[in-house]
């Protein structure tokens, strides 16, 4: 959102090759750090990269250059369509810049900056060439309501892509025309659950409900990584679409299904509407006990838009917006959800030495545990025990975890045997002297403690970590290893 300067009126026009593009359309020139874009045949691919962030926001430096990036693509007769990516791996846009709202000193200020994206989103909208959301990793408040403006979405099915409104948990709304175009999209019962939960909502459920119209699966590691490997064959994807939908091999208008139909017949009658109102607005007091304004504000915009009409509800969420983000609820939510970052935050710094490679001793409760939460972050992991029913058990363990989850949709299976495939079994310990770390899990037996620590001496000369360490310090286990137990 928020702060674009559209030039408006005839711009010069700038010949576009087939390399980054970094001028602006004045004849100043002026290097752009955080969109820049190339044309592949007549394709504009404008690639989002806010420098030094895990992120991509929607800060002011963004929407400035994705303005002038937009105005020197409309005003190139050669491009026909547009692809928008984000280079970040893992994410899309995260929405609009938190510390951005939160520098505001007045609701009048942030309802400007809402009534700017809007605007912005009212030209995405209205482009006169398709523009084509390809979206992987978090798609988040504004970003969502970006790519809402566009023609077309293709997401990826990776458990990083994620669609959500989590403006509520903030203590604000989707001010950036998110209450006045989910409802379009997705019908009222879903719009409100979206924006009134603030959930995530992983890509295939949004294909479900009608929030992306294609998904691409995830690749796997290969020359490049994942990630990588990922976004180029989503850009790719998302080119082919952009041009099917310029020669009408795609359509742009989703067919509906029969309950889809019904639904919005029923939408249609003004009774129906006013009772979901009121459900909601029910459910929402009973939950909140009136303490949150956020929720019931949303109501209030959505029924401004579909009562009185587009316009009364575009000013109607500008105003909530900027009325939202001074309150007392909005400036705590905020503070907490800073909090949360801040915590995830690794308080000893960066480790002197990455670990990964790792060995983990028995493959009891204990131990299978920590295998499983290690390979998840692609570290590969040596699960060590004596006996083959013991290891099969942990490995066991460790398989009906990821499982778990593929079951519930949270990863697919291929992303399930991909990190399954970073565990390896086994009774003996080759292998051991190319780990970068040893975690000890065997039994509380201390003679057994002795007896495997002697072993790993012999073939490992890396860190032991005793996971038990806390409990058996006290049994002074005597070190006579040459490094570090820690
Ligand atoms: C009208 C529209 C309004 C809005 O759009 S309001 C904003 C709505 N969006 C959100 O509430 C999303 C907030 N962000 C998140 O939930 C998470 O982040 C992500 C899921 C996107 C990523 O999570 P993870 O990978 O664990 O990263 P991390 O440690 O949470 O964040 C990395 C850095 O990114 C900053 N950041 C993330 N989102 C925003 C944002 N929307 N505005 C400003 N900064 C943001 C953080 O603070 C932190 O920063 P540091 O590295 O300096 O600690």
């Amino acid at each position: 959102m928020f702060t674009l300067w559209f030039v408006t009126g005839s711009l010069p026009f700038f010949p576009i090759g087939h390399a980054s593009r970094n001028f602006t359309v004045s004849s100043a020139v002026l290097v752009r750090s955080h969109v820049s874009y190339e044309v592949k045949d007549d394709v504009a691919v404008i690639r989002i990269n806010n420098p030094d962030s895990k992120v991509n926001t929607l800060s002011i430096p963004m929407q400035r250059e994705m303005a002038e990036v937009m105005n020197e693509v409309w005003a190139n007769g050669a491009v026909k369509s547009v692809v928008l990516i984000s280079s970040k791996p893992g994410c899309f846009i995260a929405g609009a810049d938190i510390n951005m709202i939160q520098a505001c000193r007045s609701a009048e200020e942030v309802t400007a900056l809402s009534q700017e994206g809007q605007k912005m989103f009212e030209k995405i909208e209205k482009s006169p060439i398709p523009i084509v959301a390809a979206i992987n990793g978090s798609c988040l408040g504004g970003g969502l309501e970006f790519a809402l403006a566009c023609q077309y979405r293709v997401a990826t099915k990776s458990r990083k892509t994620v669609l959500g409104t989590p403006e509520v948990m903030l203590g604000l709304l989707p001010g950036a025309g998110g209450t006045q175009r989910l409802p379009k999209m997705v019908g009222l019962p879903s719009a409100f659950d979206v924006m009134l939960t603030g959930r995530n909502i992983r890509a295939d459920k949004a294909k479900k409900m009608g929030l992306v119209h294609q998904l691409v699966d995830p690749l796997g590691p290969g020359l490049k990584d994942s990630d990588v490997r990922t976004v180029e064959y989503l850009e790719e994807v998302a080119v082919g679409f952009a041009k099917g939908i310029v020669n009408k091999s795609i359509p742009l208008t989703k067919r509906k299904g029969i309950m889809q139909k019904l639904q919005d017949y029923a939408m249609g009658i003004p009774f129906v509407r006013q009772q979901i109102y009121k459900t909601v607005t029910k459910r929402v007091m009973n939950q909140t006990k009136g303490l949150y304004p956020a929720p019931l504000k949303i109501i209030e915009c959505v029924k401004a838009g579909l009562e009185k009409g587009s316009e009364a509800g575009y000013l109607e969420e500008s105003q909530n917006f900027g009325k939202l983000a001074m309150t007392p609820e909005s400036k705590a939510l905020v503070g907490l959800y800073q909090g949360q970052v801040a915590c995830k935050k690794n308080r000893f710094g960066t480790p002197e030495r990455e670990v990964k490679n790792l060995a983990i001793l028995g493959a009891g409760l204990m131990g299978a545990g920590i295998a499983q939460v290690t390979v998840d972050k692609g570290v590969n992991v040596i699960l060590k025990d004596t006996a083959t029913e013991g290891l099969s058990r942990g490995q066991d363990q460790v398989y009906k975890g990821f499982n778990a989850k593929v079951k519930k949709k949270s990863i697919t299976s291929f992303e399930r045997d991909t990190t399954m495939s970073c565990l390896t079994g086994q009774l003996d310990y080759s292998g051991f002297e190319r780990v970068d770390m040893v975690i000890e899990a065997v039994f509380e037996d201390l003679s057994i403690k002795h007896k495997v620590l002697k072993e790993v001496e012999a073939v490992s000369r890396t860190h032991v970590y005793d996971q038990s360490l806390p409990q058996i310090r006290p049994l002074k286990i005597p070190l006579p290893l040459p490094w570090p137990l820690a």
